[in-house]
């Protein structure tokens, strides 16, 4: 029988076979969300469109990278794409007929609010024993991803969503990726990464110091960082750390943690982004007085393992689930017994959050994207030498990202001056607008309710210029962007060819179709869940099918995937190897 939760993507549909419903559900700088009712089923679905900025660009690569990477995951904690829907116009918006255009979107299964929402509904009141329900979910979503070698990279709570039966999906894959390096286990930290990433990745208020100090060979403890903001702000209702800038986020971080030392971040002052940093008041922190009597005792202590500055040492997901704040009282409420609620998104906490908090600053502009002043165009390995980024110090951005980093002033802009120094020439030879700026432009928008700054914009949504236009040096990939550039697009289809998490699934013993085998958990599992039962604990694995861990499903031509995977993959060690 097919297990429910086994879901399948099932291809493309026509736009017309959706009512949609004039509900926009989110906004973000590369889809709109919007409600619609599945005229087959009458199921409800939220739909994303994919905005194409620039025609010539095609479909953006971020959105086919999150399109394909969710397809080829399945688990209960992570939001399921059902298909994707096409629009045909053969009208453009100027009204001129032409040339048929197509327009795509995502289709999602609709879910109530996301916790972004939620958190800004002056109605809404979590208990405790609702948020370790729905850390617990979150952890086991994540804990699923890192075992299927994928990093999220934008954790915030706009990105989780939850449903009125009490279940939570992380969602938002556009800047999600395959990581190389081992996936976490139980006790071992979150392991080692084996090479560089752009750093320019996670919204600023949920970004980890060690990406704000420029660490390019990071790890899976980038997401659990996020996972620690997300878990504090169920408490206070608000984003904890609202950086203005990237030094301010430093700032706000280490007023929480306290300052960096070669004890609690060791390697600290190697980070290329440490300088700004070494003058800062002596803080020890006052993450205790802050949280410590909404959280309690093991609450407060899983916050501090989540927000631990050295990311080597920052708990993973597997031994967060096993933490005690989920063992003891009050334990984690069931889903299904949560309070159910009116719909809350993104979009409701903005508008309330105009009304209310008019006098915000707006959302600090960011983004960086293009080719921007430091593109690396030299032969031979660019000027990096160790996971820190530059060995010389020399440009801070521009390594991996070209551009400046999000929210970060561009080279010879003075931060404390707040100008930009005479040195700083915006144009480029060419005299074209370096594209990091036109992003920011697009960017500068309102954002939720508590002017999130927007997340930085991956590189691959970047308008970079298409290859014809550069001279024929730069036309070789490898030349123009430097091995180091975060260009990974997964390379493998729906269901049946999905190797990371196949290769996890099958290396923990899991069966195809029907998750992991009963009573045979790994080693690094965590203990079964104990839900809270109207005052009696409920243990055991009766309930862990509810957030386990969905095999993959493999495919109607296994043999054709799988040759064409090995090809891909060959070519991408190349690649790498290049
Ligand atoms: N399946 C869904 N059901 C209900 N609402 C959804 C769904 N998917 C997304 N949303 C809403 O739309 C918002 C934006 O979605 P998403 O983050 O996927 O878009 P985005 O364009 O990548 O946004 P951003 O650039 O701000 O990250 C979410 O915060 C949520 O409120």
């Amino acid at each position: 029988m097919t297990d429910p939760l086994q879901r399948r993507f099932r291809g493309s549909a026509k736009i017309s076979e959706y009512d949609i419903l004039n509900q926009k559900l989110g906004e973000g700088t590369f889809g709109v969300v919007s409600k619609a009712r599945s005229k087959r089923t009458g199921a409800m679905v939220a739909l994303k469109k994919i905005l194409m900025h620039n025609e010539k660009d095609g479909f953006p690569i971020t959105a086919l990278r999150e399109v394909k990477l969710l397809k080829m995951l399945s688990h209960v904690n992570i939001l399921h794409l059902e298909e994707m829907a096409v629009e045909r116009q053969a009208v453009d918006e100027k009204g001129k007929t032409g040339k048929k255009k197509a327009t795509l979107y995502m289709v999602m299964p609709y879910m109530d609010h996301d916790l972004s929402g939620m958190l800004t509904n002056p109605d809404i009141v979590f208990k405790t024993s609702q948020i370790k329900c729905y850390m617990q979910q979150l952890l086991e979503g994540l804990r699923y991803l890192h075992d299927a070698h994928i990093l999220h990279r934008d954790m915030k709570a706009a990105n989780i969503l939850i449903s009125n039966k009490g279940i939570l999906q992380i969602a938002d894959f556009g800047l999600a990726r395959h990581y190389e390096g081992e996936t976490p286990r139980s006790g071992c930290g979150n392991g080692v990464a084996v090479r560089d990433y752009t750093s320019l990745v996670v919204t600023r208020w949920y970004r980890p110091p060690e990406l704000l100090l420029t660490l390019t060979r990071y790890t899976p403890a980038i997401d659990l960082w996020g996972v620690g903001c997300i878990f504090a702000e169920m408490f206070e209702h608000r984003p904890i750390l609202e950086g203005k800038s990237d030094v301010d986020q430093c700032h706000k971080i280490f007023a929480l943690v306290g300052n960096p030392t070669e004890t609690t971040m060791p390697g600290w002052s190697q980070l290329p982004g440490c300088d700004g940093h070494k003058e800062f008041e002596k803080s020890s922190g006052n993450i205790a007085d802050r949280f410590g009597r909404a959280m309690g005792k093991e609450g407060l202590d899983l916050l501090k393992k989540l927000l631990r500055l050295d990311w080597r040492t920052r708990i993973n997901a597997v031994d967060a689930l096993k933490h005690e704040y989920f063992t003891t009282e009050p334990l984690p409420s069931r889903p299904e017994d949560i309070p159910r609620y009116e719909d809350s998104h993104e979009l409701d906490a903005r508008r309330r959050g105009n009304e209310k908090q008019r006098n915000l600053p707006p959302a600090p502009a960011g983004g960086t994207v293009g080719m921007g002043p430091d593109e690396w165009h030299g032969s031979g390995p660019p000027p990096y030498q160790n996971g820190y980024g530059y060995r010389d110090r020399g440009p801070q951005y521009g390594r991996d990202n070209r551009g400046p980093p999000p929210n970060m002033p561009p080279r010879g802009y003075d931060d404390r001056r707040g100008a930009r120094a005479p040195s700083f020439d915006p144009q480029p030879p060419s005299g074209r607008r370096p594209q990091w700026q036109d992003e920011r432009d697009r960017n500068a928008r309102p954002t939720n309710g508590h002017a999130l700054p927007p997340r930085p914009v991956d590189p691959l949504r970047s308008n970079v210029p298409s290859r014809d236009s550069l001279p024929p040096r730069d036309r070789d990939p490898v030349r123009r962007g430097g091995p180091d550039v975060d260009v990974y697009i997964p390379n493998y289809s729906a269901g049946p060819d999905r190797p990371s998490a196949d290769r996890a699934a099958q290396r923990n013993g899991y069966r195809d179709a029907d998750g992991p085998p009963r009573g045979s958990y790994r080693d690094h599992d965590p203990p079964p869940p104990r839900y809270r039962d109207n005052g009696r604990d409920r243990g055991g694995h009766g309930d862990a099918r509810r957030t386990r861990s969905r095999s993959p499903n493999h495919g109607r031509d296994g043999r054709d995937d799988h040759a064409r995977r090995e090809r891909t993959e060959d070519r991408e060690r190349d690649y790498n190897r290049r």
